[in-house]
């Protein structure tokens, strides 16, 4: 079954010059898959996570995530959607320090208007899950980066999303607790069968996914398949990163 299908993407950014950040873009994420999206600078990760996240329009091309078009949709149908079907890590974590812990992951189903019996069994078994059952009364202030990145993943698949977009989510950590945030996304995808997608400049966390799609100037240049083991993939990944122009040096002291 396809989760995400990226027919003919296109995406043009106005201005005295037109840029042509996405060009005729084409690829499927089927359900389960955990697909890792890698390019230099500027060669259009952001732009394609903005479109599949619905933030942003296509110029031309369509995005079906789960069988819909999320652009069809009318502005409240599109909230509700992106709520239900869609989760979301970024690299800043993005929690309210206002809020505890439990109190972060739980808000999409409050606003989702789910009932307290459900909100109290899926915070119980995100929070097992993600080994944060100790400090889900805690505030943002009082944990740890790796524990603050588990706390938002739980958020992002309390309400079991189609899709689970997750922006360089290591980004902020150091490299145990990045190690540890990879370790439980693969978990969440094997056990849940969260389908994901990972934007990363990490060649290690881009190691964790089954397949790596490498763009470059708006197009897709490549597509790398994991196979048993995830050190010759992390290699094949460098390698990759060195022939699109990447930064394989500064990463040759890296080991996975
Ligand atoms: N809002 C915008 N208006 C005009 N051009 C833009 C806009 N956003 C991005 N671009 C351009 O589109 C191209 C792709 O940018 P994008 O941010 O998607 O790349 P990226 O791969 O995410 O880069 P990075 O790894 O540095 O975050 C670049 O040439 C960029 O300058």
């Amino acid at each position: 079954m396809e989760i995400c299908q990226v027919r003919h993407l296109t995406k043009i950014y106005g201005g005295k010059v037109l840029n042509k950040a996405l060009s005729d873009m084409n690829f499927t994420i089927r359900k389960g898959e955990f697909v890792g999206i890698m390019g230099p600078s500027g060669s259009g990760k952001t732009t394609l996570l903005n479109m599949i996240s619905t933030i942003d329009a296509p110029s031309s091309g369509t995005v079906i995530i789960n069988g819909k078009d999320p652009y069809q949709l009318k502005r409240d149908e599109l909230a509700r959607f992106r709520r239900r079907e869609l989760g979301f890590v970024f690299q800043d974590f993005n929690l309210l320090d206002t809020l505890t812990m439990e109190e972060n992951i739980v808000l999409p189903f409050v606003l989702d208007k789910k009932n307290l019996t459900e909100i109290e069994k899926n915070l119980r078994a995100v929070a097992e899950q993600l080994d944060i059952v100790d400090i889900l009364k805690k505030r943002t202030y009082e944990v740890s980066g790796g524990q603050l990145q588990r706390a938002a993943i739980a958020r992002a698949i309390i309400h079991s999303p189609s899709l689970l977009l997750a922006d360089e989510p290591t980004g902020n950590l150091d490299s145990q607790s990045a190690r540890t945030v990879m370790e439980m996304l693969a978990s969440v995808n094997k056990k849940d069968e969260t389908t994901m997608m990972l934007v990363t400049h990490d060649p290690i966390a881009a190691s964790y996914c089954h397949r790596v799609i490498f763009i470059k100037d708006g197009k897709i240049e490549k597509q790398i398949v994991r196979g048993k083991d995830r050190q010759p993939f992390f290699q094949e990944i460098i390698d990759m990163l060195s022939l699109l122009g990447g930064n394989a040096h500064e990463l040759s002291s890296v080991r996975p």
